[in-house]
């Protein structure tokens, strides 16, 4: 791979969407000793919890842990559970701030996602909850062992990869999410965790 080439897989101005959203991978945003700080304070002062839902009346519990954070008590709810959101942690608000600077957007709160290993993944979805402002930005920060993260579009299937490195900021805008699909494959090649924080704006005031 020649120069160009390497900083054009890393350009934050290329949208890598070909149409109907827009995707920007800044790649990694911050030195390795700062991101394995950040995986290490994550990992450790989070509070995470298993993710529980409720499938065909059955209700499951889910191996990746997740935690909800915000600048109030959101409610978020889905798959028939509601979570409020805690107040945010120095880390999380320092890595809000470097991403709201990043990405010329602001945020109000933080889903995290922890996958052990590669064996855990997300499966298709759109980040649609009704309470998201809609068309609104999401940041995702990501630590840990890089990962595969795919996009399908609603219509047409077309698929768009991208390699989520360790300390490495994902912008996904505009109308991505009533177009375009996004998954966390899982991997059998991948035994460490990674961590992933999507920033999010939740729209005042409509669910405290
Ligand atoms: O882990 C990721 O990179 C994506 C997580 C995600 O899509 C979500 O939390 O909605
Ligand atoms: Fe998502």
């Amino acid at each position: 791979m020649n120069l160009f080439e390497a900083h054009e897989m890393t350009d934050p101005a290329i949208n890598r969407l070909p149409y109907d959203g827009e995707v920007y991978y800044h790649g990694v945003i911050m030195p390795k000793t700062k991101a394995d700080f950040y995986l290490k304070e994550l990992l450790e002062n989070i509070n995470w919890r298993n993710d529980e839902a409720v499938i065909y009346g059955k209700k499951i519990v889910t191996k990746r842990k997740v935690a909800w954070y915000g600048d109030q008590p959101f409610s978020y709810t889905y798959s028939n559970t509601t979570k409020y959101a805690l107040p945010w942690t120095k880390a999380l608000l320092e890595l809000k701030q470097t991403i709201e600077s990043k990405a010329d957007e602001s945020f109000n709160s933080c889903l995290l996602n922890l996958y052990h290993s590669g064996q855990e993944g997300m499966a298709w979805h759109s980040d649609a909850e009704t309470d998201l402002k809609k068309n609104g930005a999401i940041g995702s920060l990501s630590f840990g062992a890089a990962r595969k993260f795919a996009f399908k579009h609603k219509k047409s299937a077309e698929k768009v990869e991208i390699l989520l490195e360790h300390g490495s900021l994902l912008i996904m805008t505009g109308t991505t999410q009533s177009h375009w699909l996004h998954r966390l494959p899982p991997t059998k090649k991948i035994g460490a965790p990674r961590v992933n924080l999507t920033f999010r704006t939740i729209v005042a005031g409509q669910n405290l």
